[in-house]
């Protein structure tokens, strides 16, 4: 039996404008749910990204903002790791080159790490840790990953982040010659997704068509 879902709203526990747009997307689409981003509760703390892994960074940003606000939160933590680096730059992939880096000096940092790493050795993983907390309920969280190489010069300005760095092999492209379209189908966000709207289906009977299937 599924348990009932007595909120209007989820919120995304993010000020990313396109991030929260994807959200909406799949949740109203999947769910008949809305979404609201942070932008709307401008008195909610800062909360300090201090975890030492993206699933435990993920777990006290939703935790934190469902304890204030009294309803359920979603929040992702995500970046990028490369073994042969082992693990960098990891959950400081937004601060690798110091903080308030810039895109453009995390890569040439992450560049000049690699430049003695042979071909054979330059695997790397995106990792997307993404939580849910609802008000009296635990916690739970779910990992996507997106696999790929670091190759030795950017190509392409799509995405963000890591991605002209990023080449994925069965595209034959950097994550930044990737359509966002494209990229939002493999990323390891979109994984993280998937699972964690499987997970609320599994749950929770929400409005429309998923109600009269569990009743
Ligand atoms: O926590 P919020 O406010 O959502 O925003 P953020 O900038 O901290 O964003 P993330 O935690 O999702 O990402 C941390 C860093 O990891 C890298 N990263 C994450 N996902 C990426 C992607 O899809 N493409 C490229 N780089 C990515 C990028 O350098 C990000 O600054
Ligand atoms: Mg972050």
């Amino acid at each position: 039996m599924k348990k009932d879902w007595p909120f209007p709203h989820i919120i995304i526990a993010t000020k990313n404008k396109g991030k929260l747009k994807q959200f909406a997307d799949l949740f109203q689409a999947h769910l008949q749910l809305g979404v609201k981003g942070l932008d709307e509760f401008p008195e909610l703390p800062e909360i300090v990204e201090d975890q030492d892994t993206f699933e435990g960074n993920a777990l006290k940003k939703a935790e934190t903002i469902a304890e204030i606000l009294q309803v359920p939160v979603i929040s992702d933590d995500s970046g990028l790791v490369v073994p042969a680096l082992h693990g960098a730059p990891g959950i400081y992939s937004a601060r690798y080159a110091g903080e308030g880096a810039t895109d453009d000096a995390n890569n040439e940092k992450l560049l000049a790490k690699m430049r003695e790493i042979p071909d054979e050795q330059r695997q790397c993983f995106y990792v997307c840790a993404m939580a849910l907390a609802v008000p009296g309920e635990a916690s739970q969280v779910v990992r996507g990953e997106c696999h790929g190489r670091i190759i030795r010069e950017p190509r392409g300005h799509e995405g963000f982040g890591y991605d002209p760095l990023f080449y994925v092999p069965e595209e034959g492209k950097t994550m930044a010659e990737l359509s966002n379209e494209r990229k939002y189908q493999i990323s390891h966000r979109a994984e993280a997704t998937r699972k964690l709207i499987q997970l609320l289906k599994e749950e929770y009977a929400f409005g429309g068509k998923e109600e009269e299937q569990s009743r």
